[in-house]
């Protein structure tokens, strides 16, 4: 039991909705961009990560989206086929935009950062009629990716979607994801980003995304607590707060709440990559009918192996790497 109820009778138990980008990490770790030399491709964007973490757990999984007409959009769509990532609503542009590229940086372990190349990108070019109702109604829950809200038409899209899930009962999940890179002001982000939050049943964000958000509504305290209660006040029924190395709270709206801590990883490449993997297996929790505390919990085992590779998508892990670290870790904490 976790407040969640999923409309049982559905082919697709998830569709992610926004970016389908190309994440370039530098292959010589533990230096600036200056100084990298080669990267390695991988398939990225965040709602395409958590649904590819989704996909390499068993779920049935779909993607809303929209890729550019050349290399790099063929490469995205093959990769989300081989999974088994329905791809039937991810659109071809045919208009000369470009797939996004997100360079990582990794300094050290913990001093890492993201160029991302945004100009012109397919994926903000999804429009509202290009959004299938007929994929919507077939899945338990949908995901939102905030990202995706930055700008027309993608926003129009989002929009349609979220009319479209609440239509067929399909489960609204909002990642805020904010990449601050992608909008114009702070303002802006916080409100398109409220008028979706208000709509959703589950709600992820880090502290500092809530604390965007929170800048045009207040309060001027910020308490994970008092966030929370604003969304239940609306249609949320689950606010994840995450903190990152810290851990995350998850409150449910009953009063419920859940502290959890991390699994220190043996050994952190890179700490992006954390959000997509804890969501994606949180998630997936919710969809076996879990406790919050066990979905949290899988949530961080998962995002500590993620943390502990150089990819994120194609780190994603199975089920069982997820419960073969929990197993490691219990047994060496009653030591
Ligand atoms: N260095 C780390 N080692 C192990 N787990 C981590 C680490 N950093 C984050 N996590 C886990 O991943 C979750 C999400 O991380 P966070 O950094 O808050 O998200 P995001 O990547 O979206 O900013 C955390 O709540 C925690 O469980
Ligand atoms: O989201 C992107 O466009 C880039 C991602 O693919 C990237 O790997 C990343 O930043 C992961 O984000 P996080 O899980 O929020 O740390």
């Amino acid at each position: 039991m976790n407040h969640i109820t999923f409309q049982q009778d559905r082919e697709l138990d998830f569709i992610g909705l926004g970016r389908l980008c190309i994440d370039l990490n530098a292959n010589e770790i533990n230096r600036p961009m200056e100084e990298t030399l080669t990267f390695t491709k991988y398939v990225g964007g965040s709602p395409a990560n958590i649904t590819i973490a989704l996909a390499k757990l068993g779920a049935r999984t779909g993607f809303i989206g929209k890729v550019s007409d050349d290399q790099f959009g063929r490469f995205i769509k093959s990769y989300l086929h081989k999974l088994n990532i329905d791809t039937r609503n991810v659109v071809t542009d045919h208009t000369g935009a470009v797939t996004g590229l997100a360079f990582t940086e990794i300094k050290s372990p913990t001093d890492c950062s993201i160029l991302m190349y945004r100009n012109n990108v397919a994926d903000l070019k999804l429009e509202a009629g290009e959004v299938q109702e007929d994929f919507i109604k077939r899945a338990k829950a949908i995901l939102i990716s905030g990202t995706a809200l930055a700008s027309s038409p993608s926003r129009e899209a989002v929009f349609q979607a979220i009319e479209y899930a609440r239509k067929h009962q399909v489960v609204i999940i909002f990642d805020v994801d904010y990449r601050r890179w992608t909008w114009k002001s702070k303002e802006e982000t916080a409100i398109y980003c409220n008028l979706v939050a208000e709509q959703c049943d589950v709600i992820i964000a880090g502290r500092e995304e809530f604390d965007v958000m929170e800048i045009v509504t207040g309060p001027e305290v910020k308490d994970d607590s008092a966030t929370a209660q604003r969304w239940f006040e609306r249609q949320a029924k689950i606010v994840v707060v995450k903190h990152g190395g810290d851990g995350s709270i998850v409150f449910t709206k009953d009063g419920g709440s859940s502290q959890g801590g991390i699994f220190p990883a043996k050994q952190v490449i890179k700490t992006f990559g954390a959000g997509d993997s804890f969501a994606g297996a949180f998630i997936y929790g919710l969809l076996q009918g879990w406790p919050v505390e066990k979905c949290q919990e899988f949530g961080s085992a998962s995002a500590s192996i993620v943390v502990s590779s150089h990819s994120c998508s194609d780190a994603m892990p199975t089920v069982e790497q997820i419960e073969n670290l929990i197993r490691e870790h219990r047994a060496n904490s009653s030591i």
